[in-house]
């Protein structure tokens, strides 16, 4: 089944056959409620079987009992099974040391693979739109992104049984909503939509309507850019796949004595043989060293890169011996290899870390800790510092009496000692007024809001 012409919007069906089972993600708010209308409608004409899903986050009080409410009656209405799904995102976010937002995602998708792979659904469709997709690549592009970044929301997410597909990924959010207001068909607001806090809303709101002065074509173009990124990402990759195996030095990791980097006990590592490197494009080296740090579970930011490749002597300058690239990665060459070495955070490693200076009010991309870190206030202040603990920090979290000790801290929110001397802390005059995955008592007239890169 392709487009859909007797439909008011054009969407993206390629992949449906009749007689399967969709569960559409519905939120309540506009996308999804059109998305539901749409699926519904197919579903007389072309004998889809289709089911509103709703997860209630526990978040956002009464407002996410009036979502839950409203999509299990418009399901009731459309004569369509209603799945709902309570989950605990504060708790989550709390254990998992994740952002909420983070949290929320990652319980829905958790619950849209489950209705997959008990056999409830055969896909599930989410109400992604073209905005979506334009706001995505820009706010990627902001923090600074690779073609994977720029890839934005993919239509289709394979799963172990079924998949999850976003058939409205070609619809502007405008079209969706008049095509709501022909029906005469309401949805919920969310009010966190319009919390400038939150940076998606500041591009969504400020920033894409600003730049669409100068082009009012951008969030078509955004979207278009996504699609040439995402194909340019799919050929490159199927090329990694086919050097990678023969780039990457065989039998490791390696027990150290003799080779460049020793490992202890938990580290691992990687080796590359420059020689091997030299003829390939410049596009291809940077893949095959992010392929590699990937392996040993780190993300290379683009000047990591750059340090890696100028260590290999293909940039200009000396090349380095040794680089420390963060906390858990080391770089180190011999005249014939490069080498990855993923290592204890305790380690020289962690001291090496950098300290970031952040002006207040501003924000920052700290590569070494995998964050980036906004602070408002109302008004210029000194700086802040963000950097890795020191012995001696003490830190005053919410509702305790007294300042504590990092370490009875760390205990505290059982974070592993292995994760402690690269853990990210904000501290401004003198005091930790942030610190991740911690309620600190910040009485400081600083707001830290931290998003981690991805
Ligand atoms: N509470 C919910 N219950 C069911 N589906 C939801 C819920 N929230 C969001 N979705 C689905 O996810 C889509 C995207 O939602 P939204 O834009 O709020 O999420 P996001 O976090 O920006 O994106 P993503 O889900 O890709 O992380 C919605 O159109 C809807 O299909």
């Amino acid at each position: 089944m392709s487009a859909v012409s007797t439909l008011p919007l054009s969407i993206d069906l390629q992949a449906l056959r009749p007689g399967m089972r969709i569960a559409a993600a519905v939120s309540g708010g506009a996308d999804s409620v059109a998305l539901l209308r749409l699926l519904a409608h197919l579903s007389r004409e072309h004998g889809i079987v289709v089911s509103a899903a709703h997860v209630h986050h526990g978040i956002r009080g009464e407002e996410a009992d009036r979502d839950a409410d409203f999509t299990s009656r418009l399901a009731a209405r459309l004569g369509l099974p209603f799945l709902r799904h309570d989950v605990d995102t504060p708790a989550h976010a709390a254990a998992q040391r994740e952002t909420m937002e983070e949290a929320a995602r990652n319980l829905r998708y958790a619950w849209f693979r489950q209705l997959l792979d008990s056999g409830i659904a055969d896909a599930v469709a989410t109400a992604h739109t073209l905005d979506d997709q334009a706001e995505t690549v820009l706010h990627r592009l902001l923090r600074g992104a690779w073609t994977e970044g720029l890839s934005g929301i993919h239509p289709t997410l394979a799963a172990s049984r079924g998949f999850i597909f976003r058939p409205l990924l070609g619809v502007r959010r405008a079209q969706v909503e008049s095509y709501l207001r022909d029906l005469g068909q309401d949805w919920c607001e969310d009010s966190t939509n319009r919390d400038a806090v939150y940076t998606r809303n500041r591009i969504r709101h400020q920033l894409l309507p600003a730049l669409a002065d100068y082009n009012p074509q951008l969030a078509r173009q955004m979207a278009n850019l996504a699609t040439i990124a995402r194909d340019e990402e799919h050929y490159w990759q199927a090329e990694l796949d086919r050097l990678l195996p023969s780039l990457l030095l065989p039998g490791k990791p390696v027990r150290g004595g003799g080779r460049a980097a020793s490992t202890q006990p938990g580290e691992a590592s990687l080796a590359i043989e420059i020689e091997r490197l030299r003829p390939l494009a410049p596009a291809l080296r940077r893949r095959v060293l992010r392929a590699a740090a990937r392996r040993l579970g780190h993300a290379l930011d683009f000047d990591q890169t750059a340090r890696l490749l100028a260590m290999c002597g293909f940039e200009s300058g000396a090349p380095a011996r040794r680089e420390v690239l963060s906390a858990q990665l080391i770089a180190e060459r011999t005249p014939r290899e490069l080498r990855l070495l993923r290592t204890q955070p305790e380690s020289a490693a962690a001291a090496s870390l950098p300290e970031y200076t952040i002006a207040v009010p501003g924000e920052i991309l700290a590569p070494a800790f995998g964050l980036r870190l906004s602070i408002t206030a109302a008004e210029a202040l000194p700086a802040a510092t963000l950097r890795a603990p020191r012995s001696g920090d003490r830190i005053r979290l919410r509702y305790t009496s007294a300042p504590k000790r990092l370490k009875e801290v760390f205990e505290r929110l059982r974070i592993p000692a292995a994760e402690r001397a690269s853990w990210p802390i904000l501290e401004w005059q003198g005091q930790i007024v942030w610190m991740r995955g911690a309620d600190v008592e910040n009485t400081s007239p600083l707001t830290v809001l931290a998003e981690p890169l991805s």
